[in-house]
């Protein structure tokens, strides 16, 4: 559809000599990082806020790690209508300032973002207010689908495999929506965590929701301590692995990305990226568990906006990396 008819544009698929180089095949990587907003979250965000305001909605509340905050109050400035967001009270400044200048309420409470969603829904009972799932809708789901209609536009046949990161799970039950639409459904999807952020991978391992007893990456905008139902379904479905990083692996990417592609991202993101810096592709080729000739691999860089060169100075410092 026209550019006009969706928030979210249209972003590059670049090669990535750098990262083909640590693989040994072709990376390439599908900039979500330079989104509006800052991140893939504009996709499904933005089609659920376009929806709702149809409807008539006349005040949108999002709680978010971050990242579907600031998706939700650049939709609403574009809708017109007002909006609050509310996230942990450990949310990033940079992230704060960014939603204060998109005219949007702030509200910090609990630890974590199910405690700051608990906030949400009860703001939401507000009459006209509609609360916007961060991760957890089926229209979420269905905006994110837009990014693999691009993957397949752009690269014709299907990649070897798609690497992405996992927080409430939307990322990855939109991703598997959409290669299922494009007759993808057989390409793997390397469903990344950090450890102390891993509702999925222990889910998996479980074979049942399991909910974190709390969080405790800094990936604090993979933070969602139980991912949603629909991710552990798309198990049954698609032909996903599950993998979990250090955060000093997810940092650490976050740097060599910074070094090789000249683009910040934030850890939630350097955790798609350790797969590939951290030696985990190569180590699940030699496993069985990936083909050992991959045509090409996509890893969709999200993006996120609770990073500057201070925070992941400060990071780096924390985690005792030089
Ligand atoms: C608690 O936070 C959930 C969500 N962040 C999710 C997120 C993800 C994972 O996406 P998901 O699996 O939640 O759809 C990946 N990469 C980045 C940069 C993200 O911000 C949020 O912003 O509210």
């Amino acid at each position: 559809c026209a550019q006009g008819e969706h928030f979210h544009l249209v972003t590059p698929l670049l090669e990535s000599w750098a990262l083909s180089q640590v693989v040994g095949t072709t990376v390439f990587l599908k900039c979500e990082n330079v989104q509006p907003a800052g991140s893939f979250k504009i996709r499904g965000i933005g089609h659920f806020c376009q929806e709702m305001a149809k409807k008539g909605c006349r005040h949108l509340v999002c709680s978010s790690g971050g990242n579907a905050g600031v998706a939700a109050a650049y939709c609403a400035r574009k809708l017109g209508i007002p909006a609050t967001i509310v996230l942990p009270e450990g949310a990033s400044q940079s992230v704060v300032r960014r939603l204060q200048g998109e005219g949007a309420e702030v509200q910090l409470t609990g630890k974590v973002w199910d405690e700051a969603n608990l906030r949400a829904q009860e703001l939401a009972k507000r009459d006209g207010w509609v609360a916007v799932p961060p991760f957890d809708h089926p229209l979420v789901w269905e905006g994110h689908t837009s990014l693999v209609r691009e993957l397949k536009a752009a690269l014709g046949t299907p990649p070897g495999a798609l690497v992405l990161a996992v927080g409430g799970g939307g990322l990855l039950a939109g991703v598997s929506a959409g290669l299922a639409e494009v007759g993808w459904q057989h390409v793997p999807i390397v469903a990344m965590e950090t450890r102390g952020a891993h509702s999925f991978n222990a889910a998996v391992e479980a074979g049942r929701l399991v909910t974190l007893p709390n969080i405790t990456s800094v990936a604090k905008c993979l933070g969602a301590k139980t991912v949603a139902a629909r991710a552990l379904e798309c198990m049954q479905e698609f032909e996903i692995i599950s993998e979990m990083v250090e955060d000093r692996e997810a940092v650490n990417a976050v740097q060599r990305f910074l070094d090789d592609e000249r683009m910040l991202v934030e850890p939630a993101c350097g955790a798609a990226l350790a797969a590939v810096y951290s030696g985990l592709l190569g180590r699940l080729q030699a496993e069985g568990r990936l083909s050992p000739a991959l045509a090409s691999i996509v890893v969709i860089v999200c993006g996120g906006n609770s990073i500057d060169s201070r925070e992941l100075q400060a990071l780096k410092a924390q985690l005792g990396q030089s």
